[in-house]
């Protein structure tokens, strides 16, 4: 066999030996994809090491998805699809790019969910960095310790309510694997510049803190001014390694006080927040448009009352007031509705400090105590749930719902579909087929006859964050944002409500189907960073000058593209090579090597 000469070099995607840490997000395995042609496998001495056929994509692919289909479970395709993360990151990506309707809820919501409450049961690997309270005061010592140098975006979850299920300690450490790898897969950024960070700061989780498999410290959740102090040290740790790191907060029982306190400091977002709110205001902005009220006419009951329904909220406030109300207006089409009822400025009790901006005042007195008083005392167009209560949309309010409106608003958003208010099929038929729907998770497509006879297929729409969050973090890398301003949140938002072809408004869809989301990352990460343009936050100002064409080709050649990135590492190996005037493939014009030339296609 042919030697070829080990050269110390630093490429990105080459390595020559396998890193003494593996993390998902590392390529170091892919030096033994079995598509490498003989003579990558040579130079990274794999040679010998793998099947002999150098196999094409579409090869891989069949065995891949047949492997697939042997699992049984959710879970167990859940793991498969770790493993294949963690030995072939550019493979797994391929995968997801091509199948993503099919995969993202294997990787995402609703199996993540499932994967959290088992992660003390199915734990396989490291993914990710865990930060524990006992490690305050050197928190910078153990980031130094993550292999990669080049971290861009972090997504960052203390495990206290993850998705609609609760605190789940660090056993959320799924969520902020699972919302990374949409990053990449979505809005392309680097798999290695991406960092799943998971606080180990304790859980309020007993059942957990007793579970002999369970991986976190056993302590009782520390104190808000402790979680306080140890995420300043963090930030500054993180930001001290990573200057510019965008840092996305997940799942955090209270998000208010991070973000309230580090907005303006660091270049951050809260996903629950923000991210949903976002996503939500762009199907919103295309579902009043259908629904054919003009927004002062339109009643919005939110049942739940936390971080994503004042969130969702706010966005679609702003969005009135763009439309021509005043913010009293704006403010007066919603009725906020928690444990306690209506969330009224004479109610009694201490509210927090997120629900006094939309405390009613005008209920003389009276106190609606559960969610069928309040609607029948409203009478909405709009029905969003963010509840995490399964199943409380029942079909009497919904077809209560169809019964005052036309096409009524039916967005239940809670995570994972186990928790949504309700599901696609039981909206369609108890609205006679007239809702404008989306849910946080994903529900299939129903068939239903309406009242006048009509047999059609219904689509649901899926307001689920990962239309936004990708965008929103690469427009904030590339713009090389300081901060992440609220006019980039809502940017992002509006640039998906605009961001629907032809075909799928004809088809009643209030997202782009999901196959096309590479695509809408680009319109949203443009729209975003013109935000920061704007705003005036942005440092790599010589982008202002670009025209929106320029700006979306300048975005997307810099995405990282798992379909040709392993054209990428053949080329880097063959020039390499050449250049050392050694025995070197063949190259053609292109700088693809003849030898096996079509194996990767
Ligand atoms: O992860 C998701 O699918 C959406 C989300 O942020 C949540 O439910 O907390
Ligand atoms: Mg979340």
């Amino acid at each position: 066999m042919a030697r070829y000469p080990q050269v110390s070099t630093q490429t990105r995607s080459v390595h020559a030996t396998a890193a003494p840490f593996v993390n998902h997000a590392s390529p170091a395995d892919a030096n033994y994809d079995t598509a490498n042609p003989s003579y990558i496998r040579k130079y990274l001495r794999t040679y010998g090491l793998t099947p002999p056929r150098a196999e094409g994509y579409e090869t891989q692919k069949t065995r891949c998805l047949a492997q697939l289909g042997l699992k049984n479970t959710p879970i167990d395709k859940f793991l498969y699809l770790s493993t294949l993360r963690k030995n072939n990151v550019h493979l797994f990506y391929r995968l997801v790019t091509d199948h993503l309707r099919e995969l993202t809820p294997l990787i995402y919501t609703p199996v993540v969910g499932e994967a959290c409450q088992r992660w003390s049961e199915i734990y396989q690997q490291p993914e990710g960095m865990y930060l524990s309270w006992e490690d305050r005061g050197n928190l910078a010592s153990v980031i130094a310790n993550w292999p990669q140098p080049n971290v861009e975006i972090t997504c960052i979850t203390d495990g206290s309510r993850i998705l609609g299920l609760g605190d789940l300690g660090i056993n959320g450490m799924g969520i902020p694997i699972g919302k990374l790898a949409l990053y990449t897969a979505c809005a392309g950024i680097r798999p290695e510049a991406t960092l799943p960070l998971t606080l180990d700061l304790g859980t309020s989780n007993k059942a957990l803190r007793e579970d002999p498999l369970y991986m976190g410290s056993r302590r009782d959740k520390i104190s808000s001014e402790e979680e306080r102090e140890f995420l300043d040290e963090l930030m500054g740790a993180l930001t001290e390694r990573w200057p510019g790191i965008v840092i996305q907060f997940e799942d955090f029982k209270n998000p208010f006080p991070a973000l309230e306190r580090y907005r303006d400091l660091y270049t951050c977002f809260n996903d629950d927040i923000q991210g949903t709110g976002a996503v939500i205001l762009g199907g919103v902005i295309n579902a009043v448009k259908r629904s054919g009220l003009p927004c002062k006419e339109h009643r919005a009951v939110f049942f739940g009352a936390g971080s994503a329904g004042v969130g969702v909220a706010r966005q679609i406030v702003e969005f009135f007031m763009r439309e021509g109300m005043t913010e009293d207006e704006a403010r007066n089409c919603f009725y906020l509705v928690d444990t306690k009822g209506l969330v009224t400025a004479d109610r009694g009790d201490k509210l927090a400090d997120h629900k006094v901006y939309f405390a009613r005042q005008d209920n003389n007195g009276e106190q609606y105590k559960t969610l069928e008083e309040v609607i029948d005392h409203v009478k909405p167009s709009i029905l969003m749930g963010l509840s995490t209560m399964g199943g409380v949309f029942t079909p009497e309010i919904l077809r209560k719902m169809a019964d005052w409106n036309t096409a009524p608003l039916i967005f239940p958003l809670s995570n994972p579909s186990s928790k949504s208010e309700c599901d696609f099929e039981t909206a369609v038929k108890n609205t006679d087929g007239r809702c404008l729907f989306a849910s946080g998770s994903p529900f299939p497509t129903c068939t239903f006859t309406n009242s006048a006879g009509e047999t059609r297929t219904y689509y649901p729409g899926q307001g689920n964050n990962m239309y936004v969050f990708p965008g929103i973090g690469l427009g904030s890398i590339l713009s090389k944002a300081v901060r992440v301003t609220d006019s980039m949140i809502y940017a992002s938002g509006e640039a998906l409500s605009q961001a629907l072809t032809s075909e799928e408004l004809e088809r009643g869809l209030l997202y782009p189907d999901i196959t096309r989301i590479r695509e809408v990352s680009i319109v949203v990460t443009r729209k975003v960073m013109r935000a920061a343009q704007e705003d005036k936050v942005d440092r790599e100002t010589a982008l202002r000058s670009m025209s929106d064409v320029e700006m979306d080709n300048w975005i997307k050649a810099r995405m990282y593209d798992p379909h040709t990135e392993v054209r990428a590492l053949e080329r880097e190996v063959g020039h390499l090579l050449s250049s050392l005037g050694t025995i070197s493939p063949p190259l053609t014009a292109n700088g693809s090597p003849t030898e096996e030339k079509n194996a990767k296609l």
